[in-house]
């Protein structure tokens, strides 16, 4: 049976926590190797099955109506409700809002054609989405990035949607850009050749962002949306009014093609994509927690809103020190591209030292200091940042970068070959991140990736993840047997 599968990447927020939510600064995103999948194939019984296997209770089964009148026709998407039936939003949603602008855009007797007898829809997340610390125990494994890859791919999680350990790589924006992107290309709004082209992604975006605030009951920055399916980038956001008609329209009488169409100038945010610097790689620290994002937000922002001089001038540093890292961040890319031999040599050095060492050689060439000075540069923001979220954190009364992430940021951010770190978006407790630097594999010593591994080991309830950046763009249309893993959690979910 033929299968559609659309991919779109998970997120780190590296720099701009709480001021992306403002239009005046921008945020550092870095779109991860950890993906969500939707696969569509033909259903049955004029239903839309939706699986997720790597939970328990995790099918939701749907009919579809459409009615006609002479001057409209619309879609009701419902819920077959069985008894052991659960609720899912993000989803119900998904489908009810991407059919509703299939219908406007193609008409009903397309839409039907495209629905056929129905759908059968798999969703899969990458295992990183979870915390794995319990699987590595159960399977006697030891804490490490080679333990993880022994898992096997979108492994079963044993709990329930609501009972899992998210690790705050977005999990529902990534799902809901991929299922709504995969049903825009089901029903022939996309043609699959087209994904890749700007406006065919400027719609997905549109689409998924709109779903995603309607779902969260809230419009937030859509920062993760946005990498989910553009990739790596530096975001501002757009302004919430171009949802306002559509997110108050319980009776569903406003186009939504109006709204979401990618020509609608009023979608103002601006994407502009970015790569972390070759030889570099992003590690994540799990820490077996996760934040409840919603409520740091809206203290931060009570706290923000009731001491504007003060926020303000905080606000203006850390944009300041956020963007400087974004520029920094791109210069070495540039210094790569300049001088490739003096890029990777700088490399070799830092990787070798802790960062207060790496200025210590009197001897480099130009080009060679030029490099150093960069990531020392890059060191530098990173830590000024850490020292601004901690008194956002600390003026808020919000725990930002809690205690034991300090303890952890400080030891990991002051070996050798260690760029930089944080706590990612709302800071908290979900994954902290960390820029290593790898050396080529001729270089002295051990590399700097597994020293962090290693110390890591000596922190109770901390693991690695496999994420690293993405190198594809965002959203993606995938062929089934090159996900590996996927063709069998998608054999599973057709028998049961
Ligand atoms: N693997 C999945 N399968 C189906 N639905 C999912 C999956 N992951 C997330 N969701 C949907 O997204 C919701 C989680 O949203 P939320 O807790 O806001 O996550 P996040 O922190 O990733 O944004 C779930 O209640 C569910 O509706
Ligand atoms: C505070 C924020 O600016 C960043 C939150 O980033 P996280 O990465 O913490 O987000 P979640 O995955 O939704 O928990 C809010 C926002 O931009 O919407």
């Amino acid at each position: 049976m033929a299968h559609l599968v659309v991919s779109a990447s998970g997120k780190v927020l590296l720099a701009g926590g709480y001021l992306v939510l403002d239009p005046a600064y921008s945020g550092v995103v870095v779109s991860t190797s950890s993906r969500f999948y939707s696969v569509i194939s033909n259903g049955k019984n004029d239903r839309i099955v939706v699986k997720s296997p790597q939970f328990i209770n995790a099918t939701w089964s749907y009919t579809w109506s459409i009615s006609q009148s002479a001057l409209s026709s619309s879609i009701v998407v419902s819920q077959l409700d069985t008894p052991a039936a659960s609720k899912n939003k993000f989803v119900h949603l998904a489908l009810q809002k991407t059919l509703s602008l299939a219908l406007e855009v193609n008409g009903p007797a397309e839409l039907e054609r495209s629905l056929g007898a129905g759908l059968h829809i798999t969703i899969a997340g990458d295992n990183d989405f979870y915390s794995q610390q319990d699987q590595l125990k159960s399977r006697n494994l030891p804490v490490s990035l080679s333990s993880l890859a022994e898992i096997p791919p979108f492994n079963p999680t044993g709990v329930g949607l609501a009972d899992v350990a998210k690790t705050g790589l977005g999990s529902s924006a990534a799902l809901i850009t991929s299922l709504v992107t995969a049903l825009l290309v089901q029903t022939g709004v996309i043609a699959p050749d087209q994904l890749a082209s700007a406006s065919s992604r400027r719609l997905a975006h549109n689409v998924a962002q709109f779903v995603h605030c309607l779902a969260q009951g809230k419009v937030g920055s859509g920062f993760d949306v946005s990498a989910a399916v553009f990739g790596s980038q530096l975001y501002t956001r757009f302004s919430p009014a171009v949802l306002q008609p559509i997110m108050d329209d319980s009776s569903g009488s406003q186009s939504l093609l109006s709204a979401l169409a990618p020509e609608n100038r009023a979608w103002d945010l601006t994407v502009t994509p970015f790569t972390l610097p070759p030889r570099t790689r992003l590690l994540l620290a799990d820490i077996h927690a996760g934040s409840n994002t919603p409520l740091l937000v809206s203290q931060v922002l009570k706290w923000r809103a009731a001491n504007s001089a003060t926020a303000h001038s905080l606000w203006t540093a850390l944009d300041q020190c956020n963007t400087s890292l974004g520029r920094t961040l791109a210069r070495l890319t540039e210094l790569y591209e300049r001088d490739q031999h003096a890029y990777v040599e700088t490399v070799r050095w830092v990787s070798g030292l802790q960062p207060r060492q790496w200025l210590a050689n009197p001897n480099m060439q130009q080009e060679q200091s030029t490099c150093l000075e960069a990531f020392y540069e890059a060191h530098l923001l990173t830590e000024q940042i850490r020292a601004k979220m901690r008194e956002m954190g600390k003026l808020s009364g919000v725990e930002i970068e809690p205690e034991q992430q300090t303890k952890l940021l400080d030891a990991s951010v002051s070996m050798a070959g260690v760029i930089g770190g944080g706590v990612p978006g709302a800071g908290g407790f979900d994954a902290v991140w960390l820029l290593v630097c790898e050396p080529p594999e001729d270089t002295p010593g051990i590399p700097p990736l597994p020293r962090v591994e290693r110390l890591w080991t000596s922190f109770p309830g901390v693991a690695p993840l496999l994420a690293q950046e993405s190198k594809r763009q965002g959203v993606t249309l995938e062929r089934l047997d090159d996900v590996p893993g996927l063709a069998a959690v998608v054999e599973t979910a057709a028998r049961d």
